[in-house]
């Protein structure tokens, strides 16, 4: 069977300068997280149900007042122009055109006002959510928000699993640390408290200062729903409900992080049951077909992400070869709601997910 992110994936492979693939392919430590994303959803299994009568279906899902057409997001990914010439505006137009929301990255190559302009060239009603990560010093954040509210962004979603940096093995053997030449983090130009003559680019620091005190001061100068991404601890998912925060994305940041995190789709499970249904719970880590979504979203996820197979695409087609992985992964998950005997992402209930390897129902 034709798989756009495999193809993707093997062209990506082979046109890009291996620091740059090794970049976006690598993790943390010694890849474990990484591998055990994409291995936890092969240990998983669905129950279909048969003869429900499900004539026509609905792929789509409402979130956070923003219609995707698919319960599949982009997720927030560095650098697009390392990937493409193109960058983040190929990415912006493929995913306004099969309809689904995306992530822009703090860290993209394009900023963020053009990144939604490109968006909003396809389909005037595209939704593109920001990925922040709050700086220590709050003009700084203050001054990001703006951007990304000015840009007509409907969301921020504030990667909070990265108090420090995470050690990218591949990267350090290549010595790869920073952007070539005429490329740059763009929404970190021109912020405030620039020393004059200083660098026009900030750099992105990430800080282990960062205190719910900074989320209940970014939720108090920003009328956006504010997501939290990267939380695996039930009791952190407890206090985001009651610190008012608008979503959570169940992350270990594709095992780019903490080595020794869990696989997202093992996490999953306590983050919903801490949550209660009192906040939309979204996945990112590992998804690469239909089957994981429908997993995913059975397990209580309302949505999910994918990071790589975007870059993938994007490295192989530009525009086009996202839009392909974007399409294929909607085709993908309606076949496997149809095969479940659902007719929308809500027909898919913990009922229907069992471990594989095991003798009897081996109910979740
Ligand atoms: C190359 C690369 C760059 C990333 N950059 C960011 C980023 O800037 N901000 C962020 O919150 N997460 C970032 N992530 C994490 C993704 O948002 C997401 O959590 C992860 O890629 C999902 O796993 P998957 O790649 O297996 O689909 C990055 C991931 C990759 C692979
Ligand atoms: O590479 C990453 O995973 C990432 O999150 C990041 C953060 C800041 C700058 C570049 C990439």
């Amino acid at each position: 069977m034709n798989r756009a992110p495999d193809d993707a994936h093997r062209h990506a492979r082979a046109l890009l300068d291996p620091v740059h693939y090794d970049y976006f392919a690598g993790g943390a430590g010694r890849e474990v997280a990484l591998d055990e994303n994409e291995r936890a959803f092969r240990r998983l299994a669905l129950l279909p149900r048969v003869l429900r009568g499900a004539a026509s279906r609905d792929t789509a899902v409402t979130l956070l007042g923003d219609r995707s057409r698919m319960p599949v997001l982009v997720a927030p990914t560095a650098f697009h122009r390392l990937a493409h010439p193109e960058g983040e505006l190929a990415t912006a137009r493929a995913a306004a055109a099969a309809g689904t929301v995306l992530i822009a990255s703090m860290a993209a190559t394009t900023a963020i006002g053009e990144i939604t302009a490109a968006a909003r060239s396809v389909r005037p009603e595209a939704a593109v959510w920001f990925q922040l990560y709050l700086q220590p010093e709050p003009e700084v954040t203050g001054a990001l928000v703006r951007r990304a509210e000015e840009a007509g962004c409907t969301a921020l979603v504030v990667t909070v699993d990265s108090p420090v940096r995470g050690r990218h093995g591949r990267d350090e053997r290549h010595g790869f640390h920073d952007l070539p030449p005429g490329l740059a983090a763009e929404n970190m130009r021109d912020l405030p408290g620039t020393a004059p003559g200083g660098a026009a680019v900030r750099p992105i620091a990430m800080s282990s200062a960062l205190s719910w005190e900074h989320v209940r001061r970014l939720r108090a100068t920003t009328p956006l729903p504010v997501l939290l991404k990267g939380v695996l601890h039930p009791e952190d998912a407890r206090r985001a409900v009651a610190e008012g925060v608008d979503g959570l994305v169940v992350s270990n940041h594709g095992g780019r992080q903490l080595d020794a995190a869990p696989a997202t789709v093992e996490a999953l499970p306590r983050i919903v049951e801490a949550v209660a249904g009192r906040l939309p719970v979204l996945l990112d880590g590992g998804v690469r077909t239909g089957c994981d979504v429908a997993v995913a979203l059975a397990l209580g996820a309302t949505a999910v992400a994918v990071g790589r197979p975007v870059v993938w695409g994007l490295a192989a087609d530009g525009e086009r070869g996202v839009r392909d992985v974007l399409e294929w992964f909607r085709s993908d998950f309606d076949q496997a709601l149809a095969l479940c005997g659902g007719a929308r992402p809500a027909d898919l209930t913990a009922d229907l997910v069992v471990r594989r390897g095991g003798v009897g129902s081996g109910a979740w």
